[in-house]
């Protein structure tokens, strides 16, 4: 078949949205959606229980709400559904008002800046609004702390300057107790109180009803708090108060964000597998990983405010389907790798390998029409910038497929706060039929837990490793045998505290074990 011929056969568009799928360089064989169509079935049924309200994270034993963001009237109960209505009705009035200066700040001005205090779905969400969809001229700047790192932090707020009187900080935490979240808090509220300000003043906290950070806000009378509910997990949470609010205060369009997603979900819930741009999306993925993951997934977006997407899409996938176990309990160890940044940019880097390389990969190209807001320009007499732009997508797309590199290519008419709701949309219901076609719960996260715990454990010893150093000092293997913790934590976490000022490296031994270390 020519390329022309197989390109008509998979190429789905959805002409009321202006948005196309093109699967015609994924090279599956015809029987593939026949093959599938047991699973394909089962999964369609997952998606209408899921929507009801059933109890689709079963580990957690929680229901799995996110779809019900953008269209309430599917929530499976009247005060769901009004919760949902009167949340998002509750930030975006309280946008309106900080904007209106009905909200001031404590010195009786306008607020003028927004920081976000927040971690991996809690930050990439209003991160990546904000890169992609905020106007050029936001009526609020915003910036973020999204670690524990104390340079990092210090980077910003050197940046907010003198402007922290005027600006208002959000923290977000579903659970209320993420230690990066919380320290970042106590940096900023550390850096209100240098400036002579009262952080409660200025604080306002997205959390679940009654976590610890709730109870905190209460405590220290902050300016509002606004829930969040265990039945809609991190990474698929933009659409609540989690990313609202802070797109409101942007500037963002957050109603037309919502119906973007909205008519995704209206366009993937009943069409036929072959027409259903998320099923395919996810039936690709199987196709091309053998429904073991093992192709990874190159994001490409061929517009500079999407840079972000791909981070964004690395959290929601790799996150909701790299699980250990299936919902048998049988081992399974699935996932899928995605990483990516944008074209025609990552052409200079790594599209070298792509192309040449290890054929590990399938590429997810992401196309927007419009090139630019402002009159066009040509570079050189009958060509704009744009034109450039349009010709590396579709000329890396070919010389990928030359050399039977596989691609998918997604087409949206132009950025706006629409189409990126329609994109999220997309991939959202891509992973729920992705996990339901192999077979795992894509909204829990135990994995995540594991490096939490031995990171506690860590900064228990920490300090009684501090504790233990002399005057004169001690080897690494002398300070554990002392306390009987690991002799290669207690080198690492010395090296730490010497890095740090807060402990004297007295000798350095040929290795790590000659090493000996002092009390400052
Ligand atoms: O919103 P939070 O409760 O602070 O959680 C922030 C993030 O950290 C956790 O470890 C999870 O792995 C993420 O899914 C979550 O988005």
């Amino acid at each position: 078949m020519s390329h022309w011929d197989r390109f008509q056969k998979h190429f789905v568009r959805y002409s009321n949205l202006g948005f196309s799928i093109d699967i015609s360089r994924m090279a599956f064989e015809d029987d593939l959606l026949t093959k599938m169509a047991g699973r394909i079935e089962a999964a369609y049924k997952d998606m209408v229980a899921l929507e009801g309200g059933a109890i689709a994270n079963p580990d957690e034993k929680r229901m799995v709400g996110h779809y019900w963001l953008r269209n309430s009237q599917l929530a499976p109960s009247a005060e769901l559904k009004q919760e949902i209505d009167e949340t998002l009705t509750a930030t975006l009035d309280y946008a309106a008002d900080i904007h209106a200066g009905k909200v001031l700040a404590a010195n009786g001005k306008k607020f003028t800046r927004v920081l976000v205090v927040g971690i991996g779905g809690s930050a990439l969400g209003p991160q990546l609004v904000a890169n992609a969809i905020t106007p050029a001229t936001p009526p609020m700047e915003i910036s973020f702390l999204d670690n524990t790192d104390p340079d990092g932090i210090d980077r910003v707020m050197a940046q907010i300057g003198d402007e922290l009187a005027t600006t208002i900080t959000i923290v977000i935490s579903k659970s209320g107790g993420t230690k990066e979240t919380r320290n970042g808090m106590l940096e900023a509220e550390r850096a209100y109180k240098a400036a002579g300000l009262d952080f409660a003043k200025h604080a306002v906290a997205v959390t679940g009803v009654g976590s610890e950070l709730d109870k905190h806000a209460t405590a220290q009378g902050w300016l509002k708090r606004f829930p969040m509910w265990d039945w809609v997990g991190g990474r698929t949470s933009l659409m609540s108060a989690v990313g609202t609010l802070a797109a409101a205060l942007q500037g963002v369009d957050v109603r037309q964000f919502l119906a973007g997603a909205a008519a995704m979900d209206v366009e993937t819930r009943q069409r036929p597998a072959v027409e259903n741009a998320s099923m395919l999306l996810a039936l690709m993925w199987y196709h091309a990983g053998k429904g073991q993951g093992l192709k990874d997934m190159v994001v490409l977006p061929y517009k500079d405010r999407l840079v972000l997407f791909s981070k964004y899409l690395q959290q929601l996938v790799m996150e909701s389907l790299g699980k250990e176990h299936d919902l048998d309990g049988k081992v399974v160890n699935q996932g899928i790798a995605v990483y990516g940044n944008k074209g025609s940019t990552d052409q200079h880097a790594y599209v070298q390998q792509l192309r040449d390389g290890v054929n590990n990969f399938f590429v997810t190209f992401i196309e927007v029409g419009k090139a630019r807001d402002a009159a066009a320009f040509e570079v050189e007499p009958g060509f704009t910038s744009g034109d450039y732009l349009q010709g590396f997508l579709r000329g890396t797309r070919k010389a990928l497929a030359e050399k039977g590199r596989e691609s998918i290519t997604l087409s949206i008419p132009e950025l706006n706060a629409f189409n990126l709701g329609l994109l999220i949309g997309l991939f959202e219901r891509a992973v729920s039929f992705y996990a339901s076609l192999v077979n795992i719960n894509a909204y829990h996260q135990p994995g995540v837990e594991a490096g939490k715990k031995a990171a506690t454990e860590f900064l228990n010893q920490l300090a009684q490793v501090r504790g233990a150093l002399t005057a004169t000092g001690r080897t690494a293997a002398e300070v554990a045998g002392k306390l009987g913790i690991d002799a290669e934590d207690a080198f690492h976490m010395l090296t730490h505290l010497a890095a740090n000022g807060q402990a004297r490296v007295v000798s350095l031994g040929a290795g790590p074990a000659g090493d000996q270390f002092a009390a400052v």
